[in-house]
């Protein structure tokens, strides 16, 4: 048989084994959003043999050191939830730093590993690496059909490379690498910096210090009118463990899509989040800041056909996430 084939074959061999309770788990990223909501589940899951290290232990932008990480400590399953992020402001203020810092941390742990033969990797990209313009809810067809949003345009292209990082090495070494597509995501633990972070956080603080403070009007970036999807991050997390357990690349395709289904305005989600914290000033809408992509509806068939649907209705999510702020604000 032809060498390639042969390699092929014994990857797949090994793949089909599934994750067990005693296999070794790398989460990168695991202090993150989504990262510590993968370790919650794979906790409750049973899983008991995960490895973790904090960015002050291993920078993953040094390719030796993750290199021989990987290689000394030869996990079977890597979750790659480690990245630079942060929301459209940040995006647009430090658009080399997105795209280098993602570049070298995927392209790090995606190749070292290959070189260790792991036996699957799950690759988190973005719903921003969509056209701009693209129709409507998003699916998976759509991607490199069009101009991307100029905001995070940087961190898009390098979300694209870690999915054809993905496919290419799957492709050619017959490797099990999966790639998912988060739509926007927020719940504990999340980042509440008022400049960096995503729209959910920002809105959570600010209309909480609003109703602290007793301000009339709350400040609202942009117009108000682009539409949004958001998806719980311990939602996010079951859906990654789901697709680990029980889906190879082969069965996925190059990647798909996570999220709800279903968007709203940011008029409508500022509505939401004043009810639930109990602010009951004016908002006020910024329109010198960015609006970006106008929609970011994900088309959900191809997870839902996969066997995973999410379940944190946004009302229930957002008073979660809300709880979570208020957790912070007395530790
Ligand atoms: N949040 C969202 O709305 C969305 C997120 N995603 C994707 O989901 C994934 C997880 O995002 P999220 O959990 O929100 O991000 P977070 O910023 O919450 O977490 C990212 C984690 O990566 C770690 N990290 C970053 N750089 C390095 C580095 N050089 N070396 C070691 N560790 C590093 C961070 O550690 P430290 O803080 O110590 O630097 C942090 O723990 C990312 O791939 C992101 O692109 C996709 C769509 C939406
Ligand atoms: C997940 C996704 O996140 C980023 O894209 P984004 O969806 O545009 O992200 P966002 O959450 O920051 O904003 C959503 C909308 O909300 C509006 N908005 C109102 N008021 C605030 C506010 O106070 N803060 C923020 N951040 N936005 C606000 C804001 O003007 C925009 O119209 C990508 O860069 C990229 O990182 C990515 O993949």
């Amino acid at each position: 048989m032809h060498y390639v084939a042969v390699k092929v074959l014994k990857r797949l061999i090994i793949m089909s084994e599934g994750m067990q309770s005693e296999s070794k788990i790398y989460v990168a990223g695991h202090r993150g959003l989504v990262g510590s909501a993968i370790m919650r589940r794979l906790k409750a899951g049973g899983y008991l043999n995960i490895i973790t290290r904090t960015h002050a232990e291993l920078d993953l932008i040094d390719q030796i050191a993750v290199t021989d990480f990987l290689a000394q400590e030869n996990p079977d399953y890597v979750f790659l939830a480690a990245a630079k992020v942060g929301g459209i402001l940040a995006n647009n203020t430090y658009p080399a730093d997105f795209i280098y810092q993602n570049l070298m941390i995927q392209s790090n742990i995606i190749h070292a590993a290959f070189l260790s033969k792991i036996k699957k990797l799950l690759f988190l990209g973005s719903s921003c690496i969509y056209p701009k313009f693209a129709p409507q809810p998003m699916n998976e067809d759509h991607l490199l059909t069009g101009i991307l949003e100029p905001t995070n345009e940087p961190y898009a292209i390098a979300k694209i490379a870690g999915i054809k990082m993905c496919s290419s090495y799957n492709r050619q070494y017959g490797t099990n690498f999966i790639s998912v597509m988060p739509t926007n995501l927020y719940g504990p633990g999340d980042n509440y910096d008022l400049q960096n972070s995503h729209v959910m956080p920002a809105m959570i603080r600010k209309m909480h210090e609003a109703k602290i403070r007793g301000d009339t009007k709350v400040c609202v970036w942009g117009s108000g009118s682009p539409r949004r999807e958001f998806l719980y991050n311990e939602d996010m997390a079951d859906a990654c463990v789901f697709l680990m357990e029980n889906r190879d690349a082969n069965e996925i395709g190059e990647f798909v899509n996570i999220g709800v289904g279903e968007d709203l305005t940011i008029r409508e989600l500022a509505e939401k989040v004043s009810r639930v914290v109990g602010y009951h000033g004016e908002l006020v809408f910024d329109t010198s800041k960015p609006d970006g992509t106008p929609q970011k509806l994900l088309d959900v068939k191809r997870l839902n056909k996969l066997g995973w649907r999410s379940k944190t209705i946004l009302d229930e999510g957002i008073k979660l996430a809300y709880q979570d702020f208020i957790k912070g604000q007395c530790v």
